[in-house]
């Protein structure tokens, strides 16, 4: 039986249900800093097992959400749970399930990472020597060199090392491969992959960039100003919205546009002469039929899904469809 079960606490009176299949639960979560609100009524859930991106611009709210989920600050409103227990008051049985990679990480300049085992393994209620010296290995790491001679990149390999030390249930990641040359990078990408999220380690992570939300998160939730602005798996992402490019026998009047700028599932409308090009949610085919039996004559239509890149870019934007 796994830790969490044997000394989970039950309440009775909890404001909403909890799920048990969740490895992070948000529910009208908000924070600020000294009065100025910095984020703004966050509901969402990362299934366990699953690998969830947090993606957001500078300043949107990623690491203070992180922040939170570490313990290092009370939510202002709202219930935060990890792994079913309440961030804050629950924090030490959090602690011993959640690994973590963030700003707050305390590294030793003057030990080395074979004296930083050592201490962690102290630290920690179990440890795999083994397992962190393959992570070591797999990022060619020295074990016997002091972390004052580590370049950023390799402090964050060795975090991440020391991290899955004690086999954590849940990963928690803030801008994994920030600082990262592109061959480190798509180690640590793999790693996380192919062998962390393997073991079923869920890993939720923070991230500004893109490529990262593709090759790694199968959930995604995207932050804008505090607020969030998308919320999915990245499978339903890839073929939710779609551009549908029309080609008329002659221009289309102005009352066509208007119908088309009117139809609910159509988001955006560009026009280029005969030519039409829309955004829409959902499937396309309904709507060129629809549009096959209007007066205007179609010459040629053509349906593509929109590029996951482009979808995530709308919502960094704020403009969520
Ligand atoms: N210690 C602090 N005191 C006051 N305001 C803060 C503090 N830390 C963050 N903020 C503000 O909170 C907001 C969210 O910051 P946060 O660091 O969570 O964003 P982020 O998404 O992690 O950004 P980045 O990608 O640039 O690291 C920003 O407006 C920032 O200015």
């Amino acid at each position: 039986m796994k830790h969490y079960e044997r000394t989970r606490e039950h309440h009775t009176s909890l404001p909403w249900e909890p799920e048990e299949s969740a490895a992070i639960e948000l529910v009208h979560f908000s924070a600020s800093y000294g009065g100025r609100s910095v984020l703004h009524d966050l509901s969402f859930t990362v299934p366990r097992g699953s690998i969830f991106g947090l993606l957001g611009t500078n300043g949107a709210g990623k690491t203070t959400t992180i922040k939170t989920l570490l313990g290092f600050r009370p939510p202002q409103s709202g219930v935060v749970r990890v792994l079913g227990y309440e961030v804050g008051r629950q924090q030490q049985a959090i602690n011993a399930l959640v690994g973590s990679v963030s700003e707050q990480s305390s590294l030793y300049d003057g030990l080395t990472v074979a004296q930083l085992c050592r201490l962690s393994s102290q630290l920690q209620r179990r440890w795999n020597q083994p397992l962190v010296q393959r992570f070591l290995d797999l990022f060619a790491l020295p074990a016997h060199a002091r972390l004052k001679t580590f370049s950023r990149g390799m402090r964050s390999q060795v975090a991440l090392c020391l991290a899955l030390g004690h086999e954590p249930e849940l990963l928690i990641l803030d801008e994994p491969t920030a600082g990262l040359d592109p061959l480190a990078h798509q180690v640590v990408l793999s790693t996380l992959i192919g062998e962390v999220a393997a073991r079923g380690t869920t890993i939720f992570f923070a991230t500004q960039q893109l490529a990262e939300v593709e090759a790694m998160a199968d959930q995604v939730a995207v932050l804008h100003g505090g607020r969030l602005s998308l919320y999915d798996e990245v499978d339903q992402l890839r073929t939710r919205e779609q551009f549908v490019r029309l080609v008329y026998a002659q221009q289309p009047p102005a009352e066509e546009m208007a119908y088309l700028r009117g139809l609910p599932d159509v988001l955006r409308v560009e026009q280029e002469g005969r030519a039409v090009r829309l955004r829409m949610a959902g499937e396309a085919q309904a709507l060129v039929a629809l549009l096959q039996a209007r007066p205007y004559a179609l010459r040629d239509h053509e349906v593509v899904a929109v590029p996951l890149a482009e979808v995530l870019l709308t919502a960094l934007r704020g403009e969520g469809a």
